[in-house]
């Protein structure tokens, strides 16, 4: 076995977090697999820069979605109906490929007690998609973190992307969208709720 992956499987082992050296010699270890040379000027930072990549990209373990949601304002003259926010992008990686998928999340609710701070509902988004995912699972855990905070009587959550381990690799079909959705209280029970929802999201000629 090479060095590295002694010291990544010590790691898991151990049951610890491997530490930033050790992601270190694992990104070196996959270019050095690749074919070329770790050593070479071009590189010799690269397993760095990766790993300081990687803490942007998957920032969103650490994140508590509930925590983001606990802030509600009651003070909105009054204000039941429908709150959507529409086109939140999004960038996230798939837990098979590790590849991005991409794309755009709509969020909406019908509050019960009280409104969320619009930028939440993106923080939320950013929390899930900054992890390896499905498209599933994140539309699945938006829902569920804004059902669980807000208690609001209906939740819808649609997720429009683009996986490029569809696209780069494997099958190659680029342009393709997979759409997901989810929807909880009054825009489970009624259609016409639905309808709503999905006109604002795609207007027509949109
Ligand atoms: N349902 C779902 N599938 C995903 C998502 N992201 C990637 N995938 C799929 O995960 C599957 C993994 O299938 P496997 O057969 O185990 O892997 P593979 O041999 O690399 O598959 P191909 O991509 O078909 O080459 C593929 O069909 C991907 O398209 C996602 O968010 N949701
Ligand atoms: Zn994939």
């Amino acid at each position: 076995m090479d060095s590295t992956l002694k010291l990544f499987s010590s790691a898991a082992v151990a049951g610890r977090k491997p530490s930033r050296e050790e992601a270190e010699a694992a990104v070196r270890t996959l270019i050095a697999w690749l074919g070329d040379d770790p050593d070479r000027e071009g590189l010799r930072d690269t397993p760095r820069r990766v790993v300081s990549a990687y803490e942007e990209l998957y920032a969103g373990y650490p994140q508590d979605p509930g925590t983001l949601l606990a802030r509600t304002f009651k003070d909105v003259g009054g204000y039941h109906d429908m709150v959507l926010v529409r086109d939140i992008a999004f960038y996230s990686h798939c837990e098979h490929h590790m590849l991005p998928f991409f794309g755009h999340v709509h969020i909406a609710y019908y509050p019960n007690d009280g409104v969320v701070g619009l930028s939440k509902m993106a923080r939320v988004v950013e929390a899930y998609a900054r992890r390896l995912q499905t498209q599933e699972t994140m539309t699945a855990q938006i829902t569920d973190a804004l059902e669980n905070a807000l208690s609001p009587r209906g939740v819808a959550v649609m997720v429009e992307a683009e996986h490029m381990c569809m696209s780069m690799r494997g099958v190659q079909k680029q342009g393709s969208s997979t759409m997901t959705s989810r929807f909880t209280g009054l825009f489970h029970d009624e259609a016409a709720e639905r309808e709503k929802f999905l006109n604002l999201v795609r207007p027509t000629g949109r």
